[in-house]
């Protein structure tokens, strides 16, 4: 631990933090003196993600009152922590990608000037750490082995945020190392939670500041966070560099960074196939990295349930990673019924809980997690709680942070550095009509237009209205680092460095469709291994399909239903394609597309034509 007590001048702060630092690398002393002679901590604790560091933050955490232990023998080595109320998702209207020209942000960023921006956080970073300790968290995105290692360093004020990146991430000294030894770039991340200190003053259990940016600059690939300690705010490793950075470095070196899930499946004749989905946040991509197939004879394993890494492979596949190491799932609605492979994980411990409910028993709850809510809990903002109380216990937002490597049904490609072959990509969203079950795309240029045209109800995963339906190309909206169209250009040139007879076959699924009586008309959950089923069909040659004006769908019974206790009326729902709600629909698609102005990739422009010929036919 170096102490900063007396922030000595420039040079002099220099020199101390070099003699201390645990190594020579000079661009990374170099960037930890700038933000210290910036940011004005009072410590710089360089982390080298031990255990025994684990143990000592945590215990700090819960003298601070940051972090309850649970002492629930169903909760070992875990720990609740309760965010300020206003600071409890991600906040996309703080969110900035200050690109040189605002061109290259684009409609669906916000975007500042970048000096203005830095003039900004200067302004705001001035003194930020101040009776803090600055930590300096060395990380890699995907694998240390990996051809080609993708490496951060964090600064933060944050020791739940250092706790936190240990499960989320590759931390500390191995990394360092690395980093050394390839004399690697590594993205600069700084992060404060904007609460400094005066001498003496008693701190609060959750720092954060009203005022708050969570700031990219995508052609130096920097990122800078202030004002919250939330999730994909402030572990900087998770949505800010490996989607926003990272798919501007994918931009410019031929892959894909998406928010998509990774699920190997084998089916009863022994044949595996590695399937990405990308669905919007809170829209089912944790359930089905783990769920529990329900027909007699396939297997499920999971690589990934919120971030893949897609590159074009040797053999003219695309090839996918999992770049984080684990999981920032939703709680609500994780429950033994709905998703026991995420349960058992969790049941393992090492785990830290933000924004459930405290159990009596020194455990945490969250709605849906039994069937039965407990008759008394100390709900996400310390109130009593009883089954009557007319309020959610938890945070819709509540977050497990569970390490990936204690799934059970963990594949073993997880731990491949450089990723497995992709078979198939699904598309979904949230959507109470319109969209069915399930549907192929005809092509690959067509599945992008079915990226393209994602939309979705909004969720409790960010802030503002919930239950609206909006556009999320590829479930990217908050997440694409440039201009969307540039983003979707991208994503019709990178098929040219795969084999056309290797691509992923591309499916738009729906889980959220309503009935005529206005219930969820499929089942979902674990039953969608019925639709991955079919999936496999396709990506076979078999499974019955109709041509439909917006691309191939199920019959009723080129499903397996057997054994499912479902409404033959239900199913018609689920797979209906209706002209009208079609028609509405593309009324809707060219409004959006109006948005992307000059830099709409041609090709998608020809789908939408296409499928107004097709629904007029
Ligand atoms: N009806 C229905 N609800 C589902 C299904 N799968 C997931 N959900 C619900 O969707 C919500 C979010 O699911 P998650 O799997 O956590 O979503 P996610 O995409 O991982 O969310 P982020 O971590 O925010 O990116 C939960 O409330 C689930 O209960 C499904 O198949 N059918
Ligand atoms: O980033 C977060 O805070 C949580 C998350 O996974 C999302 O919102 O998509
Ligand atoms: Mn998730």
């Amino acid at each position: 631990m170096t102490t900063v007590a007396t922030a000595p001048g420039a040079d002099k702060l220099a020199q101390n933090i070099a003699a201390d630092a645990p190594t020579t690398h000079q661009p990374l002393i170099d960037f930890v003196a700038q933000i210290a002679q910036l940011t004005r901590p009072e410590n710089i604790h360089w982390v080298d993600g031990s255990e025994a560091e684990y143990t000592k933050l945590t215990d700090e955490l819960v003298e601070a009152g940051t972090l309850t232990r649970l002492t629930s023998p169903d909760f070992p080595n875990s720990f609740a922590a309760f965010s300020d109320p206003a600071d409890v998702a991600r906040v996309e209207s703080r969110t900035f990608i200050c690109s040189e020209r605002e061109r290259d942000a684009g409609f669906t960023n916000n975007w500042v000037d970048p000096t203005e921006m830095r003039q900004t956080l200067n302004g705001v970073f001035d003194g930020a750490m101040s009776g803090r300790t600055m930590y300096v968290i060395p990380f890699v995105m995907g694998h240390l082995e990996a051809d080609d290692p993708k490496f951060g360093v964090e600064i933060t004020d944050s020791a739940y945020v250092v706790a936190s990146m240990r499960i989320m991430a590759r931390i500390g000294t191995d990394v360092l190392r690395k980093i050394e030894e390839l004399d690697a770039f590594f993205v600069p991340a700084v992060h404060s939670v904007g609460a400094p200190l005066e001498p003496g003053e008693q701190d609060v259990p959750w720092p954060c500041n009203e005022e708050k940016y969570i700031v990219h600059f995508p052609s130096e690939r920097e990122i800078w966070s202030y004002g919250s300690g939330y999730g994909g705010n402030a572990l900087l490793g998770k949505k800010c560099y490996a989607l926003r950075i990272a798919s501007v470095m994918a931009r410019d070196e031929g892959w894909l960074a998406e928010h998509m899930l990774i699920l190997k499946l084998t089916s009863p004749q022994g044949k595996s196939y590695h399937v990405s989905a990308a669905f919007p946040s809170a829209c089912g991509k944790t359930n089905l990295a783990l769920i529990d197939p329900t027909l007699q004879g396939w297997k499920a394993e999971t690589l990934g349930d919120d971030i893949t890494w897609i590159r074009p492979g040797a053999d003219g596949e695309f090839r996918v990673v999992n770049p984080e190491a684990g999981y920032f799932g939703v709680a609500p609605g994780t429950g033994w019924h709905t998703n026991a492979n995420a349960m058992r994980a969790i049941a393992k411990g090492n785990s830290i809980f933000t924004n459930c409910a405290l159990t009596d028993d020194g455990g945490v709850w969250w709605e849906g997690m039994t069937e039965e809510p407990p008759a008394h809990l100390t709900d996400w903002q310390g109130n009593d709680w009883t089954p009557d109380s007319g309020r959610p216990a938890a945070h819709p937002n509540a977050r497990f942070c569970t390490p990936i490597d204690q799934t059970d049904m963990l594949a073993d490609e997880y731990f491949e550095p450089n990723g497995v072959k992709l078979d198939a990509i699904l598309f979904g969203g949230r959507r109470k009509t319109t969209v069915p079950l399930v549907t192929e795309a005809r092509d690959w240029n067509h599945g992008i237009f079915f990226g393209a045209t994602l939309s979705s109800e909004t969720t409790a995963a960010a802030e503002g209205a919930v239950g609206t339906v909006r556009r999320d190309p590829m479930a990217m909206l908050p997440f694409i680092g440039y201009d969307a169209g540039d983003y979707l250009n991208h994503w019709v040139k990178v098929s040219s460095q795969a084999d056309p007879a290797k691509l992923p076959k591309i499916f738009l699924v729906n889980w959220f469709r309503r009935n005529r009586d206005g219930g969820f008309a499929w089942p979902g959950f674990a039953e969608n291994t019925r639709v991955l089923k079919w999936i496999v069909e396709r990506l076979e040659g078999e499974g019955v399909a109709v041509e439909t004006p917006i691309g191939m769908t199920p019959t009723p019974d080129a499903l397996d239903l057997s054994g499912l206790d479902v409404a033959a009326e239900d199913i018609e729902d689920a797979l209906k394609v209706d002209r009208e709600e079609w028609t509405a629909e593309l009324a809707g698609i060219e409004e959006w597309f109006a948005r992307f102005g000059e830099s709409l990739p041609e090709s998608i422009k020809a789908e939408l034509e296409e499928l107004r010929r097709r629904l007029a036919a």
